[in-house]
């Protein structure tokens, strides 16, 4: 197996250079005609449908969607930004642009993931809540639902648990997934079981997703494509709509979307949001996204303690008392692990770099 050559900080500067150059380029900035300021209207609200290079698809109060440039100022733009736009006067109709992102709004909340550079990315925003999904097959596991709720609850927006593909439990493994989900209900998360090839759960799932920006996330082939199919059949023709005769090229698959349900709320859907993970954390950072430590944090006798064998524990103590799941603690203990050989591992890379 061949291994790879972490990359210089000189390559990666080069690479970002020329990944901008070509965004730029591809977003057609020499190509795309400029809006002159006096051919545009009044300022009026809207919402991000989707971004792709310097344009974006944007809702506005009258739920149309027209394609926008964004003004330069402008340094993010996500979809599920709520942005101030203004459209064109005259019709430019041969250009494909309808007008022009002014200004952004405070997000209320975001996702984010690592960038190709080692930064960070906002990848959507103002979302209310993240359904994180597991299911049956592959089998059901509290390491990563307990991951996925440590990213949500760093990101601050609530979780709420799904177990999809409930035709598939069988009588012997029932008990010990239903215990699982009880411990999650105990210390306040939502539970939710479904099946989305059977359409079980999915009225429950609707109500719950009404009048709200949601996500779903969740590893690999836990069923959140068919979820998001039950809930949307027409998603792909819902974003694919908007004309397209400037020759900018349609949506790629990887941009973020904002999707609206035909029984209410919207969903923000791509592989990336999909895929949205715990990848950083402060071990201080990840003990408080344990809600049910937070009581305990704090009242341990060394100020650096780590939760392992030392004295005084108060988390330890809380969990030979049974009021923290054991199961929940040794997660801490694992992620706490995995972040840190993360972190060795970009150390390490760094080092090799100088
Ligand atoms: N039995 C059963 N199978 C299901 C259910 N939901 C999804 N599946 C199947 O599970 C497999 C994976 O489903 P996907 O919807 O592609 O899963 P995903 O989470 O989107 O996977 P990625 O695209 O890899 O992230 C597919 O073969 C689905 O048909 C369910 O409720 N019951
Ligand atoms: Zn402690």
């Amino acid at each position: 197996m061949s291994k790879k050559k972490p990359l210089s900080q000189g390559q990666l500067r080069r690479m970002r250079a020329n990944h901008e150059k070509r965004l730029n380029r591809d977003s057609g900035d020499k190509n795309t005609p400029e809006l002159q300021d006096s051919s545009l209207g009044p300022e009026q609200s809207g919402t991000v449908i989707s971004r792709f290079g310097q344009h974006a698809d944007i809702e506005t109060e009258d739920g149309h969607i027209v394609r926008c440039n964004i003004r330069r100022t402008i340094t993010s733009l996500v979809t599920g930004d709520k942005v101030i736009v203004r459209l064109a006067i005259e019709s430019q109709a041969n250009s494909g642009i309808a007008g022009i992102v002014e200004a952004v709004h405070p997000r209320h909340s975001s996702l984010s993931r690592p960038d190709l550079y080692d930064g960070v990315k906002i990848i959507a925003s103002n979302i209310d809540q993240i359904l994180i999904v597991s299911s049956v097959l592959p089998s059901f596991t509290t390491q990563i639902i307990d991951r996925y709720l440590v990213a949500a609850e760093d990101t601050d927006i609530p979780p709420i648990i799904i177990l999809n593909k409930i035709d598939l439990l069988t009588p012997e493994e029932a008990p010990a997934i239903e215990e699982a989900l009880k411990r999650y209900q105990d210390i306040g998360y939502p539970v939710y079981k479904v099946s989305s090839k059977l359409g079980e759960g999915l009225e429950t799932i609707k109500a719950l997703l009404k009048d709200k920006v949601s996500v779903f996330a969740g590893q690999s082939g836990v069923g959140k494509s068919s979820l998001v199919n039950a809930l949307l059949p027409e998603a792909e023709l819902l974003v694919g709509d908007v004309s397209d005769n400037s020759g900018l090229g349609q949506h790629t698959t990887t941009t973020a979307k904002l999707l609206h349900l035909p029984s209410g709320g919207d969903l923000i859907d791509s592989p990336g949001v999909r895929e949205f993970a715990l990848w950083h954390l402060p071990a201080q950072r990840v003990g408080w996204c344990f809600i049910e430590f937070r009581d305990f944090l704090g009242g341990c006798k060394f100020r650096d303690c780590k939760h392992g064998d030392d004295p005084g524990c108060a988390l330890k103590a809380a969990v030979d008392a049974g009021k923290i799941s054991e199961d929940r603690f040794n997660n801490y203990h694992r992620i706490i692990a995995s972040l840190d050989e993360q972190r060795h591992a970009r150390q390490f890379r760094a080092q090799s770099d100088e």
